[in-house]
């Protein structure tokens, strides 16, 4: 059997008295799409945080390509390229320059650097407008130097904390298709979470459905949607596992609604 990209067993941590993750249990295949779907609140960012060692697990196991995420914390960070909600591109710089940064930041070795970051270009489809400071790009175009940042150091798992948020549908689907293109390319494991259905549906592979803290659903969406008959969606295969609908269970108050106006503002 493959290992697989991701395992978690029994993952959980708590904000003060709020369990955002309440015994999370994961696999994710290596060379999937996979897709981590929930409202805002459901705990999606505290979960990759956790994988991508940014937070400590309060409890529970994570591995990423078998390695111990707990004890081989850098050897970790070494396989993974993460793209968080609220990471910028540095409006000052241009698109080449903002990539060349993390190429230093991420230790890429100094003569891979220049070819690494023309590749990190050229998959998310940049390089005519490389030379431009990024204050001059869309929201679709920063979407996609980030992911060039991200990519940069060529990474066997790729995290991306709802990369479609705040850009209009011409620009989804553009940052969709060069996820799918650089996937099929390289093979690599791509981690994404998102509230909106109807893209999951499209993209992912795999998925898990995710509700307060908990993940209720895994499987192919063509799988969860069998289950329930062939006209339903996503959505219904939500409702009948949480028994919430998708909508009422996201409304998590004021902090959702600061970090997606923060969102959208940046994207322009
Ligand atoms: N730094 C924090 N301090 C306190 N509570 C937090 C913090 N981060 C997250 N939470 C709470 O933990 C729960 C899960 O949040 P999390 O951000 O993981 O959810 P999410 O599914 O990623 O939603 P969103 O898409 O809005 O980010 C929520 O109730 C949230 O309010």
């Amino acid at each position: 059997m493959t290992t697989p990209a991701v395992r978690c067993t029994g993952l959980r941590h708590a904000f003060g008295d709020t369990v955002a993750v309440d015994g999370v249990d994961l696999e994710i295949p290596a060379g999937q799409v996979f897709g981590l779907l929930g409202p805002n609140g459901a705990g999606k960012t505290t979960t990759i945080r956790m994988i991508t060692t940014l937070l400590p697990a309060a409890a529970g196991a994570i591995e990423v390509f078998g390695l111990d995420a707990a004890h081989r914390k850098m050897r970790v960070r070494r396989l993974i390229g993460y793209v968080p909600q609220q990471l910028s591109a540095d409006g000052s710089l241009s698109g080449r320059e903002n990539v060349a940064l993390f190429a230093r930041l991420f230790d890429v070795p100094r003569r891979e650097r220049a070819d690494q970051v023309e590749i990190a270009l050229g998959a998310v489809g940049l390089l005519d407008d490389a030379d431009r400071t990024a204050a001059t790009y869309s929201g679709g175009m920063i979407r996609r130097v980030e992911l060039a940042q991200a990519l940069v150091s060529a990474p066997r798992l790729l995290v991306l904390d709802e990369p479609t948020i705040g850009l209009d549908p011409v620009a989804r689907t553009g940052v969709w298709e060069r996820i799918e293109q650089v996937r099929a390319e390289t093979g690599m494991t791509v981690l994404v979470t998102t509230h909106y259905m109807d893209e999951a549906e499209q993209y992912c592979e795999q998925v898990a459905l995710m509700h307060r803290g908990r993940i209720r659903a895994q499987g192919s969406p063509a799988q969860l949607r069998a289950e329930l008959g062939p006209e339903s969606t996503l959505d219904d295969v939500f409702r009948a596992v949480t028994g919430d609908a998708f909508d009422d269970a996201g409304k998590g108050g004021m902090r959702d609604v600061r970090a997606a106006r923060r969102t959208a503002r940046r994207l322009g």
